[in-house]
């Protein structure tokens, strides 16, 4: 809560005024400061900094670890750790949702979470270090997936060098210690047209290029190719598919590291790689026409295909030539035309690709399950949910995948407004502070526009589909979208709203999304919605020799007369998918990371107030902080409170005694005439106006320069006075010792000199000891007056007289 020292202010909640323009000041101000990070109450805004920034080391994780947010300037760290403290002091699962367009950072800012996580935990090793063992093991091979996942999920696209192409969800399982014991990952959606298709100055996913950069020779053989990409069309038509041959193959050598770590076996890696190759010859396989019958042009390709992926090459023909329909429960073949040659073809390699992606996913899943044998049922075990997953998206553009990308961002809005109400009217509540209804946008009603039954946009999508496939065309489809949809609120077309010129006839239509409208172009929405693979390709692929393969294509079992029963549509599966992601989210306490980009050129300098407005629009996140405000910017345990302003007051400093916490805020409060601008709840302080909070953060800073003058003064006494004792002490010591070695050293002289007088020689052949350092003047001294001593013995032996005969 070190907002006084912060840069513009550290939670948007405590701004004067809450609309787009403040925000942005705010933003912008603190991102020219180098503050990446600030909140909206609980949620972490990030702005990507473009540069590496000396924020994550273990300093940062020593100065986060359980201390609470508002103890330390806003930062990832503490969402994490607060994330952290919630599953593992109360037990309850919780999860952290990054959002964000493409390129804002959020793949990074789940890495960063990963690694905090993994810095603070599993610290008590030295008690069991079989366990320590165990759980470094499991964060290993948490961090390792990511690069996997990145290798056949993520590809450069305009925006990002390395643009994740999927939704990612992953739990963490931790142990009642709180340490991570396994995880589970969910993908959505992954972009498989990018498997035939990319964009101008765009690249496939990466996988296909380090293949080329990192494969050995003897592996390029057995797969057939050859180290330029070029040579293959799948790859070269985004004029990007020049490999950075360097990147490429450590990123090669780095996923092989995380294949072995990740126990994919040799034969698993053998299959990856066989695919990955076959689709790249498989987007080489060509279609002519001789005297009207379909054939596939003379090359390799084919043989290639069918040898990589086990399979018969007359059945690959077959497959990829001709179809089995089934016409008034009769079974017959139909030859394709040449475009449903070529359309059957890149299907083809899709779904091969997006199935090999899946089972990726899930040989990882096999690797960093929790291991039952190890963390056996009654060690109740809780999870963090990390969610990364494609923000709005707006093109100029804008098709299917766009439509269920918004549709996502929808829900996951919808959902956001609900928990963070939640969470505000049960504190509220338990505070018994009355809950002031604000107005805010409600998402259900476009959540509905896209996936209600029988009169959603997915579900009108679904019947046309249904539909027998010759007749219908993404025109009816549309002109049913009109006839159910006319009137909506959140829907136009030209056909229903005439007068808006910007939509084209029987091409467009707009959704009025809560981030604004967005214009969708109809054509090719009924072909994805159905994503097409003639059954054929299925069985084929069940019957390659490959185990891995053939488990991957369960549905090529089907016998050939269930070929009618239709698969669910593309739409409907990613409605499901999105269903059961936001019940499971529902079931956890939310934290969020919403980042922002700030910029199109990757600069850590330019700050593009244009493109960055949008981004907060689309993030709906002055809708947050007016929810998150909801009356009050500010709220606080009193004996937080308490111990940073009791040195306003005199009544409260150093210590109140006359009541409790509460009594003592109120003391303060009435001392500086706040009392209109706040609440007493059963634990904390509401304060209703941010000024109030500076104003006491202003009087606390005044008086901390005589408070730290006082601390220092005292503190110096103190040390004076320890030093002091010490040096006296020691005094007392060192004249001790000396008289205890002189008492030694004196009764070894009596020893020896006891009976001198008796001796003849008065005592010469007697060694005189060595005295301590401290006596040697002393026993100087000494030996001067025995030497005169002895001198006067000898002379008095001699008679007075007899010197003078
Ligand atoms: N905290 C950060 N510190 C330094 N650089 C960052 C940070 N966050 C993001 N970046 C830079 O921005 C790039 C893009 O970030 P990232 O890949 O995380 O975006 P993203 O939102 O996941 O994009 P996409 O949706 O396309 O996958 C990173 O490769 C990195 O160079």
């Amino acid at each position: 809560m070190a907002m006084q020292r912060e840069v513009g202010v550290g939670d948007f909640v405590l701004l004067d005024k809450i609309d787009l323009d403040s925000f942005m000041k705010n933003l912008q101000l603190r991102f020219k400061n180098g503050k990446i990070y600030t909140y909206i109450g609980e949620v972490c805004v990030s702005v990507n900094p473009y540069k590496t920034m000396n924020i994550y080391g273990q300093d940062y994780v020593e100065q986060y670890k359980g201390r609470e947010l508002f103890e330390n300037p806003p930062h990832i760290f503490a969402i994490a750790d607060s994330s952290h403290k919630v599953m593992k002091q109360q037990g309850r699962d919780t999860c952290i949702v990054i959002s964000g367009e493409s390129g804002s950072g959020k793949t990074e800012a789940s890495k960063i979470i990963m690694k905090y996580i993994a810095a603070v935990t599993n610290q008590d090793s030295f008690r069991n270090p079989s366990g320590q063992k165990e759980i470094e093991r499991v964060k290993n091979v948490l961090i390792q997936s990511n690069s996997i996942l990145e290798a056949f999920g993520n590809a450069k696209t305009n925006r990002n060098d390395n643009s994740s192409r999927f939704g990612k969800y992953m739990d963490i399982h931790f142990d009642f210690k709180g340490d991570p014991i396994g995880g589970h990952i969910n993908k959505y959606l992954l972009e498989k047209s990018r498997v035939i298709h990319q964009q101008p100055g765009e690249r496939n996913f990466h996988c296909f290029y380090q293949i080329f950069c990192g494969a050995s020779d003897d592996l390029l053989r057995k797969l057939k190719l050859t180290r330029n990409p070029d040579n293959f069309f799948y790859v070269k038509q985004g004029n990007a598919a020049k490999v950075d041959t360097i990147n490429d193959r450590n990123d090669y050598r780095e996923v092989t590291n995380s294949l072995n770590t990740l126990q994919f076996s040799k034969d698993d890696q053998d299959t990856l790689w066989r695919v990955v190759a076959a689709i790249l010859h498989l987007g080489n396989v060509e279609f002519d026409v001789d005297e009207d019958k379909l054939i596939l042009k003379k090359g390799q390709s084919v043989n290639n295909v069918a040898e990589l992926l086990k399979v018969e090459k007359s059945d690959l023909e077959k497959a990829l030539c001709e179809r089995v329909i089934a016409a008034r429960g009769d079974i017959m073949r139909k030859e394709h035309t040449e475009t449903e040659a070529s359309f059957g073809r890149d299907a083809f390699a899709k779904a091969v690709y997006d199935r090999l992606f899946a089972w990726i996913v899930g040989k990882i899943n096999d690797a960093i399950a929790v291991d039952k044998n190890n963390y056996s049922a009654q060690y109740k075990s809780s999870l963090i949910g990390v969610l990364d997953i494609y923000g709005f998206e707006i093109f100029d553009n804008n098709s299917f995948e766009q439509f269920c990308i918004n549709y996502c961002n929808e829900k996951l809005q919808q959902l956001f407004i609900e928990l963070v109400l939640k969470q505000e009217q049960e504190e509220y509540n338990r505070e018994g502070i009355a809950w002031t209804n604000i107005e805010y946008f409600n998402n259900q009603i476009i959540c509905d526009l896209v996936e209600a039954p029988h009169k959603g946009i997915i579900s009108i999508m679904d019947d046309a589909c249904k539909m027998t496939a010759e007749k219908v065309t993404d025109e009816l489809l549309l002109e049913a979208m009109d006839k159910y949809l006319k009137g909506h609120k959140h829907y136009m077309s030209r056909q229903t709203k005439p007068p808006e010129k910007t939509l084209r006839h029987k091409i467009d239509f707009r959704v009025t999304h809560y981030a604004g409208d967005v214009t969708y172009c109809i054509i090719g929405f009924l072909d994805k919605n159905k994503d097409t693979l003639f059954q054929d390709f299925k069985r084929l692929l069940y019957n390659s020799k490959d185990p891995n393969i053939k488990e991957m294509w369960p549905e090529g079992a089907q016998h050939i007369s269930e070929i009618t029963k239709r698969p669910p549509t593309a739409g409907t599966l990613f409605k499901n998918s999105m269903q059961a992601l936001v019940q499971n989210l529902q079931n956890k306490e939310p934290h969020y990371v919403r980042c922002i980009k700030p910029n199109e050129i990757k600069s850590a300098t330019a700050f593009d107030e244009e493109r960055v407005r949008h981004q907060v629009s689309y993030l709906g996140l002055v809708e947050n902080v007016r929810v998150r405000r909801a009356g009050f910017a500010y709220r606080q345990r009193y004996d937080r409170f308490l111990k940073r302003y009791k040195m306003i007051s005199q009544f409260t400093w150093p210590n109140f005694r006359s009541g409790s916490d509460k009594d003592a805020v109120k003391v303060i409060m009435d001392e500086k005439r706040f009392a209109d601008d706040v609440k007493y709840g059963r634990t904390k302080i509401f304060i209703r106006s941010p000024k109030t909070l500076f104003e006491l953060e202003n009087a606390r800073n005044d008086l901390i320069p005589g408070i730290v003058t006082l601390i220092q003064k005292t503190w110096r006494g103190f040390v004076a006075r320890q030093q002091y004792k010490k040096m006296k002490a020691l005094l007392t010591m060192v004249k001790c010792y000396r008289q205890k070695k002189l008492r030694e050293y004196i009764s070894s002289l009596e020893n020896k000199f006891r009976r001198v007088k008796t001796m003849k020689d008065y005592g010469k052949s007697i060694v005189w000891p060595a005295p301590p350092r401290s006596l040697l003047n002393s026993a100087k001294m000494l030996r001067s007056i025995y030497n005169r001593w002895r001198a006067f013995m000898i002379l008095n032996r001699i008679p007075r007289a007899s010197g003078l005969k």
